[in-house]
């Protein structure tokens, strides 16, 4: 259990927070910020606003160092921090959701993500800095399936690599 935990990656609404109901009947599931909002005691966006992003990224690359599970499902910018992507590489798999910004920006646009306030265009180079981080993932899957079939490949190649 855990030896090879599965850090799913991938921009603001790649869907990687949707597959914790998809993938928990396979094994042990942990959603990032869940975590941090669990043990900040504050939504994600309220710890922004108060404390900043790089106190945020403080944060998240801590919690990323304690927990483990067979599948841990990252915030899209975990990648921010070139030590993250060191120690999910050297620790497990790095599994990368791949989506079209425009997709990612439909399924964002209207949510309470703190970066999203920043707009459209502001995004989108975040998303065009992001993507050769991102391209650092051992596997990358094509997002715009639906969560049954992206869970199904997720649990597919964890088999093969068992
Ligand atoms: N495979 C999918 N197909 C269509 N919509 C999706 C899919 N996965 C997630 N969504 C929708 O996209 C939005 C962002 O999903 P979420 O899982 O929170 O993304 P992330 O955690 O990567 O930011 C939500 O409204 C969710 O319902
Ligand atoms: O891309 C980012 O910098 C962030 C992504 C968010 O997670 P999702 O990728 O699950 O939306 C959340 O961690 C925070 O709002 C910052
Ligand atoms: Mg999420």
């Amino acid at each position: 259990m855990n030896e090879n935990p599965f850090y799913i990656v991938g921009f603001m609404g790649t869907g990687k927070s949707t597959l914790f109901s998809f993938l928990k009947e396979y094994g042990e599931v942990i959603d990032l910020d869940l975590v941090i909002e669990s043990m900040t005691g504050m939504e994600i966006a309220t710890y922004f606003d108060r404390y900043g992003e790089s106190a945020f990224r403080d944060v998240e690359s801590k919690v990323l160092q304690q927990v483990t599970a067979d599948y841990i499902l990252t915030g899209g910018g975990v990648v921010e921090r070139s030590e993250n992507i060191c120690w999910m590489r050297e620790r497990g798999t790095m599994i990368h959701l791949n989506l079209p910004f425009d997709m990612c920006w439909e399924r964002i646009k209207d949510s309470a993500r703190p970066l999203v306030k920043r707009g459209r265009e502001d995004v989108h180079a975040l998303f065009q800095r992001r993507d050769q981080l991102y391209r650092k993932a051992s596997v990358s899957i094509d997002a715009s399936q639906s969560p049954e079939d992206i869970a199904k490949q997720i649990i597919r190649i964890k088999g093969e690599k068992e």
